[in-house]
C-alpha cells in the first residue's frame, strides 16, 4: 500500500463518492485536497496503522472481513466498492479498526482521518446526514444478521436436541430438560409422571424382518406416541428401542390410563405392509412412574425402569405401575 497522490491531485469526482452525495462538496473538495490517495495490490492488506480511519474506495474493491482481534470474527465478509467507504463507525467510536480489510484487486483508495471526517461533519450538514444513514444502514443490515444467525443457532440446537430415526427428541434434550420438569413439579407441587417404553423382543423383530424393517417399527412406535399425545407432554428416544413419555401435570393413576391406550395403540400400529408376508406387529412393555417428594430426575427413571421391569417379566405387551400404584 503507497500513496500515489493526493485527493487534490487525483483525477476522482467528489460527488461519485456515497458520502458525500448531495452533500456541500466544495467544502469537501477543499477539506480533503491533501487527503492521501493509495495504491492496494490485489490480495494486500490496507495497513490501518493503529488508527480510526475512514477510507473510500476509488477504483477497485475492498473486501471487509469481521473484527479479527477481538474474537467476534465469524466469516461475514462483505465487499466495497467505488464510492463506497468503511471504517465511518471506527471514526465516530474513535477506535482503531479491527475489521481486515483487503483489496479484492488492484484498487485505489482515499484515506480519511478521523480529525478530518470531524471537520468535515462540522462543516456540513450534508455530510453528517450522509453519514448518519450509513451507520443507521449498517445498524439494520448488522441486527439482521444477528438474528438470521439466531434462528439459525436455535434451528441447530434443536436439530441437535431431535433423534433422526425417529423424530422425537432425544437423550440430550432429556438431560437437559427432565431435571428442569422435575424442579419445576416439586416447585409448584404438581404432579409429573413419566412412561419408560421397551419395544418386546425387538431382537428378533430385527432379526426376522431385516434391520430397516426394525428401523420402520421404531418409527412406528414413535408415531404412536407423538400422536397420542397432548400438546403438553414430550415423547423422548432413550436409546435404542427404548422410548420414554413424561407427562407434567398428570397423576400416576392417569398416567397408567395413558400408558395403557399407549400399549394398545403400539400394537394395533402397521409397521409396513407386506403382501407377500404376514404383517409384522410390534409390542411394547410399558413401566409408569410418578414423581416421589424429594426424588430427582434420576430416581423418577430408576422406578420406570423397576416398572418396566416387572411388566417384561409378567409376561410383556402389558403395563406395570411403581410399586405403591397397586
Ligand atoms: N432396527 C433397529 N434396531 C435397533 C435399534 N436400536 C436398537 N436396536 C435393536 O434392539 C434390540 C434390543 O434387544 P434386547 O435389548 O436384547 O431386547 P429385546 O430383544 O427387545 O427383548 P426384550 O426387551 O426383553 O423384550 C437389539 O437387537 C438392537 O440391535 C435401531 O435404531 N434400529
Amino acid at each position: 500500500m503507497k500513496q500515489i497522490s493526493t485527493f487534490g491531485a487525483s483525477p476522482y469526482n467528489i460527488g461519485d463518492l456515497q458520502l458525500f452525495r448531495d452533500a456541500d462538496t466544495a467544502v469537501a473538495a477543499r477539506l480533503l485536497g491533501n487527503s492521501p490517495v493509495v495504491g492496494v495490490g490485489q490480495g494486500q492488506p490496507v495497513a490501518n496503522g493503529g488508527r480510526a480511519r475512514l477510507y473510500i474506495v476509488l477504483r477497485g474493491a475492498l473486501s471487509v472481513a469481521g473484527d479479527t482481534r477481538s474474537g467476534l470474527a465469524d466469516g461475514t465478509i462483505s465487499k466495497v466498492l467505488p464510492g463506497e467507504s468503511v471504517g465511518e463507525q471506527s471514526v465516530l467510536d474513535e477506535e482503531a479498526n479491527l475489521a481486515a480489510i483487503t483489496a479484492l484487486e488492484d484498487s485505489e483508495v482515499l484515506v480519511i482521518e478521523a480529525e478530518t471526517v470531524w471537520k468535515l461533519i462540522e462543516a456540513s450538514n450534508g455530510i453528517a446526514r450522509n453519514l448518519l444513514r450509513l451507520l443507521s444502514f449498517r445498524i439494520r443490515a448488522a441486527n439482521a444478521q444477528l438474528r438470521r444467525r439466531q434462528k439459525l443457532g436455535e434451528f441447530y440446537r434443536q436439530m441437535s436436541m431431535i433423534d433422526g430415526l425417529t423424530g422425537l427428541y432425544n437423550r440430550a434434550w432429556l438431560n437437559d430438560l427432565l431435571p428442569e420438569m422435575v424442579a419445576t413439579a416439586h416447585g409448584t407441587g404438581r404432579p409429573l409422571s413419566l412412561i419408560m417404553i421397551d419395544l418386546d423382543h425387538f431382537k428378533k423383530f430385527n432379526d426376522t424382518h431385516g434391520h430397516l424393517a426394525g428401523d420402520q417399527a421404531l418409527r412406528a412406535a414413535a408415531q404412536v406416541l407423538s400422536g397420542a399425545l397432548r400438546p403438553s407432554d414430550c415423547a423422548v428416544r432413550y436409546g435404542g428401542e427404548e422410548m420414554m413419555v413424561l407427562l407434567p401435570d398428570t397423576s400416576d393413576k392417569v398416567a397408567v390410563v395413558v400408558a395403557e391406550r399407549l400399549c394398545e395403540r403400539i400394537r394395533q400400529a402397521v409397521v409396513f405392509r407386506d403382501t407377500r408376508a404376514p404383517m409384522p406387529h410390534i409390542t411394547a412393555s410399558l413401566g409408569v412412574a410418578s414423581l416421589a417428594p424429594g426424588q430427582d430426575d434420576h430416581g423418577l427413571i430408576a422406578t420406570a425402569d423397576a416398572a418396566l421391569y416387572r411388566a417384561k417379566d409378567g409376561g410383556r405387551d402389558r403395563v406395570a405401575a411403581q410399586e405403591s400404584l397397586f
